[in-house]
């Protein structure tokens, strides 16, 4: 990142480890941006992820895993921010979500936490409008990066295989949603609080991209058959 900062530029990027689990690293977080940098005008919270897999073969410690990192993480960063500077002086947030308006089958997990953040701006744009607070979500569709294809690459090209499902028939750039998130923090979204912006090329319009086999396991409701059923001898053991 410092290496794009234009000559003459009085811009500065710092990085200050902190894993987002960790409560005590994220108020060092917050408190360091502001005992250096004198305030903390934008938060953006991007960090986090998922794995893929049925909910069946999920175990408690994945699932904590994934709700822990996207939607405890995304809480401690919020409260923190909130307490180092942005209730004070306000502040502008975005929080990077998923699609998430048809379910997520395959990242179920990560979907509801999503979906958790989603609710939580909502209450936060309205509990924290007298602090001069806005904040929004950005829900990025099929996003190429080579950090985010190395981490799918056990599982197939999760980005090629999303392109059938995107209307604009390609993978979405980063720039592209980092576009929507400078726009979300700058004055020209005074008036936009609470409120989540799809960057998805239409994905979310389109189909789902899960296969169901076929079956007859979810047969019509039939009465008569019902009343059939409960009339018949029941077993003596
Ligand atoms: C699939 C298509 C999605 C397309 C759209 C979305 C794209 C993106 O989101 S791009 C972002 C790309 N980056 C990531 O997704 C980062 C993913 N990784 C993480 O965020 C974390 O590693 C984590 C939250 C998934 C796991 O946290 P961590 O602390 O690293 O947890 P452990 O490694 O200790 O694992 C705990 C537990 O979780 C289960 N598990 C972890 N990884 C997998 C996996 N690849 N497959 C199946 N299960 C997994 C597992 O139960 C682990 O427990 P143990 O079995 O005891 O290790
Ligand atoms: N690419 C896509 O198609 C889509 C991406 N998204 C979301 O966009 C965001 C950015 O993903 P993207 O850039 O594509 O993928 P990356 O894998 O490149 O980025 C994920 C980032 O999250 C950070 N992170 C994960 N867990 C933690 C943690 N516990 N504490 C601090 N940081 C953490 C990672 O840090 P580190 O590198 O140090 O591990 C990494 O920088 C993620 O929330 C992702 O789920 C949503 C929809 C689609």
């Amino acid at each position: 990142m410092a290496a794009c900062i234009p000559p003459g530029s009085t811009a500065q990027v710092k990085a200050i480890p902190c894993n987002i689990r960790k409560e005590d690293e994220v108020k060092n977080l917050m408190s360091s941006v502001v005992s250096e940098f004198g305030r903390l005008d934008f938060l953006v919270n991007n960090g986090g992820g998922q794995f893929q897999s049925p909910v069946s073969m999920l175990s408690l410690k994945g699932w904590n895993a994934v709700v822990d990192t996207n939607l405890n993480g995304t809480f401690l960063c919020l409260r923190e921010a909130y307490n180092a500077w942005m209730a004070e002086n306000g502040g502008a947030v975005v929080n990077i979500i998923l699609l998430i308006s048809k379910g997520r089958p395959g990242i179920a997990h990560s979907a509801a936490a999503r979906a958790g953040i989603d609710n939580l701006s909502k209450s936060l744009a309205v509990e924290w409008a007298s602090n001069g607070i806005r904040i929004n979500n950005v829900a990025p569709g099929s996003i190429y990066s080579v950090t985010a294809a190395e981490n799918y690459k056990d599982i197939g090209d999760v980005f090629r295989h999303a392109i059938p499902f995107t209307p604009a028939k390609r993978n979405g750039t980063t720039e592209e949603v980092s576009a929507a998130v400078t726009f979300l923090l700058s004055p020209a979204a005074a008036f936009i609080t609470g409120e989540t912006i799809k960057v998805d090329g239409g994905w979310d319009l389109y189909q789902v991209p899960w296969e169901i086999p076929e079956h007859d396991r979810m047969p019509a409701y039939n009465w008569e058959k019902i009343i059939e059923e409960e009339d018949k001898p029941k077993a003596k053991l």
